[in-house]
């Protein structure tokens, strides 16, 4: 896989960073994730392929313990707010004289500067700090945020793992390591890059839920079908919306032109009406194989039985029968190897880690009988 023999050291987080993690774990990187001890459970639902070693971080031997994890790693990924690792000594100087070829992950909200850089927050805060959020809602509804996918994932797990990667690869000429400051705010801001510099075409110069591609365009919105689920259509251009005019029954000469912004309100009503004439299915007899841009909104449970999906093996089912997505890109020679087993136990690996990164027994057990490390070994065997 494209990671192999990468090892990565991931402090847990909430989120985003083990979403980070994750996808550098299903690319074949090792992901140690270090967990606080005297915790009972993770919180941490995408441990994909990671080991766990609990780890006390307010003790001085336990900071130790982490630099010696962090000497023969490439990667630490760090998840708290600006200054915490500076406070345990484990800062970039701390960690970066000791290994110049580390690459030191930081994920924050607001990043390393900046006035709100030690502020707590969550997606909807960094989301509403990007510009995007204000973009998002209905025509007079108040802005709402799409769950916590454009900050926490798309702008902060994702955009943090693609900084990896790049720092990887630079790594591979200059040698050396780099600290990365991933803010989600300034992530989702350029995930969104789209929506600034295509103002100039007057793509959003209406209000929130009036514009082309926000909720305002009848031809480029949802509709409940007659079994009360939904279909999803994008029928932008004018070839395509032909065709779902047509799929409609309906006939173009009686309805108000595509782009006569006035009408949208007139001619989305009459697209609510015919599609609540129909069931999903029924219409997606009717729309699949043509270009009119029609979709059924799949639930979370429904993705793993479409046709489409299941050709390609989109989703997946582990071994506790969970679905979830399959990594994606897939690349055509070294593709993502997700792992199938369940997700580690806090402090399942911590032995096995320690003695892999060169601790001896003895030094093992006193860390252990001092509370420094916690290892759960037995519970995984339950
Ligand atoms: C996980 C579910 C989904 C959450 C997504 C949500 C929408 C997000 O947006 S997550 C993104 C949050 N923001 C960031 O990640 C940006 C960077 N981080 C931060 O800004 C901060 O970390 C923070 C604001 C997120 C948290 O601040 P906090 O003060 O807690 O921590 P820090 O200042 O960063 O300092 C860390 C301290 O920890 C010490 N530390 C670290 N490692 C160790 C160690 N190994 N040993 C010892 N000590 C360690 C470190 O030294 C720092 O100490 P100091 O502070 O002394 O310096 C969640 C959605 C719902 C949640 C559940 C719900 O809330 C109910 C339950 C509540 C219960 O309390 C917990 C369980 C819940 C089930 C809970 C579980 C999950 O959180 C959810 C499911």
């Amino acid at each position: 896989m494209a990671l192999a023999g990468v090892r990565v050291i991931e402090l847990a987080g909430l989120a985003p960073a083990p979403f980070c993690g994750m996808i550098l774990s299903d690319f074949g990187a090792r992901v140690i994730r270090v967990d606080r001890t005297k915790v009972a459970m993770t919180v941490d639902t995408q441990a994909r392929g990671k080991q766990s070693v609990a780890l006390n971080l307010k003790s001085p031997k336990g900071v130790a313990v982490l630099k010696r994890l962090c000497l023969q790693s490439d990667v630490v990924l760090e998840p708290y707010r600006k200054g915490v690792m500076e406070k345990m000594g484990l800062g970039p100087e701390d960690l970066i004289k000791e290994n110049p070829r580390l690459i030191y992950a930081r994920l924050t909200g607001y990043g390393q500067s900046g006035s709100y850089a030690k502020a707590a927050g969550h997606d909807i805060n960094y989301l509403a700090m990007s510009g995007l959020l204000s973009m998002l809602g209905r025509s007079s509804e108040k802005p709402y945020a799409p769950l916590n996918l454009v900050a926490d994932f798309a702008g902060g797990g994702l955009m943090c793992a693609f900084g990896i990667v790049l720092a990887l690869l630079e790594r591979s000429r200059s040698g050396q390591g780099q600290i990365i400051d991933a803010s989600m705010v300034e992530g989702a801001a350029y995930v969104g890059s789209f929506m600034w510099k295509s103002r100039s075409i007057g793509l959003w110069n209406r209000p929130r839920g009036e514009n082309l591609l926000d909720s305002g365009a009848p031809f480029y919105d949802t509709y409940r079908t007659s079994d009360g689920k939904y279909v999803a259509v994008g029928a932008i251009e004018p070839q395509f919306y032909q065709q779902l005019i047509q799929g409609l029954g309906l006939d173009d000469t009686d309805l108000p032109s595509q782009m006569s912004v006035t009408d949208w309100p007139q001619l989305r009503q009459t697209f609510t009406q015919v599609f609540a004439t129909k069931t999903q299915a029924e219409w997606g007899q009717i729309f699949d194989g043509t270009d009119a841009c029609v979709t059924p909104v799949l639930s979370q449970d429904e993705v793993l039985s479409h046709s489409h999906n299941q050709a390609r093996g989109s989703f997946l089912k582990d071994s506790q029968g969970e679905i979830s997505p399959r990594p994606a890109p897939v690349l055509s020679r070294s593709p993502a190897e997700p792992c199938g087993s369940r997700d580690p136990f806090i402090g399942e690996h911590t032995r096995s880690v320690l003695k892999e990164y060169g601790f001896d027994q003895a030094q093992i057990e006193q860390l252990l009988s001092a509370g420094i490390v916690e290892c759960n070994e037995a519970k995984a065997r339950l």
